[in-house]
């Protein structure tokens, strides 16, 4: 079995820049590994729904704490099986975002933290309800919610079909955000979380080396 790391941060953190950068960094240790990114746009139905709510569609949706969390759920459920399959046939199994990103916006958008109840809700619904494998690590790709708002305007500038959601546009929310997951990782939450400063450069060489020993899934 290989082991399900997984990297969480903000919008505009750098996770996606961070697993491209971690893929090289591992396989050239000689471990293969097999990426997967949450919400699972274009395959799944539920994230296409997502996508759709986050830029304005489906009348107050998007408003729904609970509603949008479920989504993220069911997207995730549907994606079980073929994780348990990734997992039984490469050592590494790379998520960019996972369950602690559906603990993370909902806690914030209701302005509770990790404590709250619907960090439990989540936990219960996804790991418990659903069955979904449990990350052997979990990477805290943490950045001041300013820059990771500046980085995710300019993606939004340069890059097409990038234009900002409603959660990217919401600042205080991202601040909020932060705070939970730095809670989230104190806690230990699911597992354990190593946390990565992503203002200044990341060693991804060592990064790889101590994730290949961290015990498999
Ligand atoms: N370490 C970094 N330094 C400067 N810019 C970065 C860094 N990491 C990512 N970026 C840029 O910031 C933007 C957001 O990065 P991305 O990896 O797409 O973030 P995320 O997947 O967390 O939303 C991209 O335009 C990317 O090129
Ligand atoms: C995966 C996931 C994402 N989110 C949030 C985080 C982001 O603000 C938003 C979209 O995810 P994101 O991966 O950032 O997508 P994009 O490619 O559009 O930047 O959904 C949740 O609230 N719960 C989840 O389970």
């Amino acid at each position: 079995m290989g082991r399900l790391i997984v990297i969480e941060g903000l919008d505009g953190a750098g996770k996606r820049t961070l697993a491209d950068e971690l893929v090289t960094a591992l396989r050239a240790e000689g471990a293969s590994v097999r990426t997967l990114a949450f919400p699972r746009y274009g395959k799944s139905v539920h994230a296409d729904l997502i996508h759709e709510a986050l830029h304005r569609e489906h009348g107050d949706l998007a408003e729904s704490v609970y509603g949008m969390g479920l989504l993220y759920a069911l997207d995730r459920r549907d994606a079980a099986e073929d994780i348990r399959a990734d997992l039984r046939a490469y050592d590494v199994v790379l998520l960019d975002r996972y369950v602690a990103s559906n603990a993370a916006y909902q806690a914030a958008r209701l302005y509770q933290g990790a404590d709250g109840g619907v960090v439990e809700w989540v936990r219960e619904l996804e790991i418990v309800r659903f069955g979904l494998p449990v990350p052997a690590a979990q990477l805290l790709l943490r950045v001041p919610a300013s820059l990771a708002g500046a980085r995710a305007q300019q993606r939004a500038e340069t890059e097409t079909d990038r234009a900002k959601d409603l959660f990217e546009s919401d600042d205080d929310l991202q601040t909020r955000c932060a705070k939970v997951y730095d809670q989230l990782a104190a806690r230990s939450w699911l597992s354990h979380w190593y946390t990565i400063d992503g203002a200044a450069s990341v060693d991804t060489r060592k990064l790889a080396t101590d994730l290949l020993l961290v015990h498999e899934t």
